[in-house]
């Protein structure tokens, strides 16, 4: 598989560099279309790499932004992605973005799911790049390996599906699988030792699609514009 590798000795290299990597791809698609798009992951890894990202020249007038998934939480709850997103990267100057949340008012996702999928049909798509997170059990977006939706995730033709993570707190809303494979650029944002030792397993394992880690699924169908951002 075609993946190139970044790998860095410092977290805060790491955050420099890939704010770099996003920044560049932004400005060549504005320059190109006009506008551009930025898909972001939560979770615990992206806060520095967005301040860095915040401080970089583009014109985020013309940059629609989303995220990669949700937690079904209220936009103001200590676990919400888009919490995380709007304190540490919809400030200063990218307070210009357009913004497309992945929550509604409704009780559950699949409740919300096709107001959401409206929504986001709203923004520049195919997006121009998209950031993965993943979890120690080779998650990535909200594609958990033990939920019930995670086929029809991968499988669907829509822009997102709802989520039970089983295996983590509340329910979840993704882009689905064809959704993240359409995107112009994608980059992996992992630190430490235990993450890179399971993203190469995840990578090398000799197993039927439906028992492969959800990273290697997502990584076997963009081979070629696919970056591993690495720190320890
Ligand atoms: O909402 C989420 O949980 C994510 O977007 C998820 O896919 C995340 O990227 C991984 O779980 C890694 O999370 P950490 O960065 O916290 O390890």
């Amino acid at each position: 598989m075609s993946l190139t590798w970044h790998q860095f000795a410092k977290k805060e290299e790491l955050d420099q560099q890939l704010a770099g990597f996003i920044a560049e791809r932004l400005r060549t698609a504005i320059a190109r279309d006009g506008r551009a798009s930025l898909a972001v992951s939560g979770g615990r890894t992206p806060a520095g790499m967005f301040r860095a990202l915040q401080a970089l020249e583009i014109d985020w007038q013309q940059v629609d932004i989303t995220l990669v998934d949700e937690r079904w939480v209220p936009n103001d709850h200590a676990d919400s992605n888009e919490r995380l997103t709007r304190e540490n990267l919809l400030q200063g100057p990218v307070a210009a973005a357009t913004f497309h949340s992945m929550v509604n008012d409704a009780a559950t996702p699949h409740d919300g799911l096709s107001g959401i999928e409206a929504r986001l049909s709203n923004m520049k798509t195919p997006i121009d790049i998209l950031i993965l997170g993943m979890g120690d059990d080779g998650h990535t977006a909200s594609l958990f390996p033990q939920a019930p939706e995670l086929e029809a995730a991968c499988a669907s033709t829509a822009l997102v599906a709802a989520i039970n993570p089983v295996t983590a707190p509340h329910l979840r809303i993704t882009l689905t699988l064809p959704a993240i494979a359409a995107a112009a650029a994608i980059a992996v944002h992992i630190t430490g030792d235990s993450k890179k030792t399971l993203l190469e397993t995840a990578l090398a394992e000799d197993k039927p699609l439906t028992e492969q880690y959800p990273i290697r699924r997502v990584l076997d169908r963009v081979a070629g514009k696919a970056h591993v951002f690495w720190a320890a």
